[in-house]
């Protein structure tokens, strides 16, 4: 079976990068390296160009100008099934599955990952039932790393919103990915839900030794959890280093709260 997680990630290169929509520049020359096993948070004001440059990465969005490779492998002009196949998997920030049980959601993500053909497995050959018993085995493994062990076989419909949101995580998972882009793992949790989901993520990253690439407007999260922050602001980035770094820089600031560097108000 695919275990990709045993070798350290390839660096994750971002260069000059530029995404234009109609007249509207929605990336501007966007450059950043994800070090590898490294969480690196990209974050911004809305309309920042966030989304857009997690499109590109995984292959939703072909840029006008600029480069994104994988480990010297050009994922540019790959398509998304292509990217994931290279080990990039990526979680979006509006989806929240409820159909199926949890371990139906886990095993339609090692669906990717499996060699047996649609005719075996509908015939049950006993390759493929062996086959499909490692993936449901390593699908229970995965939903205990991202705190769902107790809900393998429950209906997602009747989790948390929490929980639900972290089926979405596990699933990606399921690909075995080198890099996880992670865009608003939080979004719309209560305050136990979002310290659950960043010790989760904590974990995963200590555990797996993934890289992962985080957007995420919750700032406590961004500050505890990332090695690196790249701030973009109107498409352009803006301040690169780490949280305490940007924090504290003047540009940052501005971007946000519309303050100059001396903290007067910039309007
Ligand atoms: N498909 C599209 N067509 C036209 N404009 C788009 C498209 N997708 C994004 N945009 C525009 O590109 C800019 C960047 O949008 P993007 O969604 O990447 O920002 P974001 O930083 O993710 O914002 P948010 O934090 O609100 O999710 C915005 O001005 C947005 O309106």
């Amino acid at each position: 079976m695919t275990d990709r997680t045993t070798t350290a990630p390839p660096v994750l290169d971002v260069r000059d990068v530029t995404v234009r929509f109609a007249g509207l520049t929605a990336l501007d020359g966007v450059s950043f390296t994800v070090t590898p096993g490294s969480v690196h948070a990209l974050i911004g004001p809305n309309g920042a160009g966030k989304s857009t440059c997690f499109n590109v990465l995984s292959g939703l969005c072909r840029p006008a100008a600029g480069t994104v490779t994988l480990g010297g492998t050009e994922l540019t002009r790959l398509a998304p099934h292509r990217i994931a196949a290279l080990g990039v998997a990526r979680t979006f920030q509006n989806i929240v599955t409820t159909h199926g049980t949890v371990a139906d959601n886990l095993m339609l993500g090692r669906h990717a990952l499996s060699r047996a053909g649609f005719a075996a497995s509908a015939l049950r050959l006993p390759g493929a039932v062996r086959e499909q018993r490692e993936h449901l085995a390593r699908a229970r493994e995965i939903a205990e790393l991202t705190g769902l062990g107790g809900h393998f076989d429950s209906p997602v419909a009747l989790l948390s919103y929490g929980d639900r949101k972290r089926v979405e995580l596990a699933r990606a998972l399921c690909l075995e990915p080198r890099v996880l882009l992670l865009d608003e793992p939080v979004a719309g949790m209560n305050a136990a839900e979002r310290a659950r989901t960043a010790e989760v993520v904590g974990e995963l990253r200590a555990e797996l030794g993934l890289s992962i690439v985080l957007v995420e407007h919750d700032m406590g999260l961004v500050m505890r959890l990332a090695d690196d922050v790249t701030v973009l602001d109107f498409g352009k980035p803006i301040a690169h280093g780490t949280p305490d770094e940007v924090r504290q820089d003047p540009e940052v600031l501005r971007a946000y709260l519309g303050t100059d560097a001396t903290g007067e108000d910039a309007a």
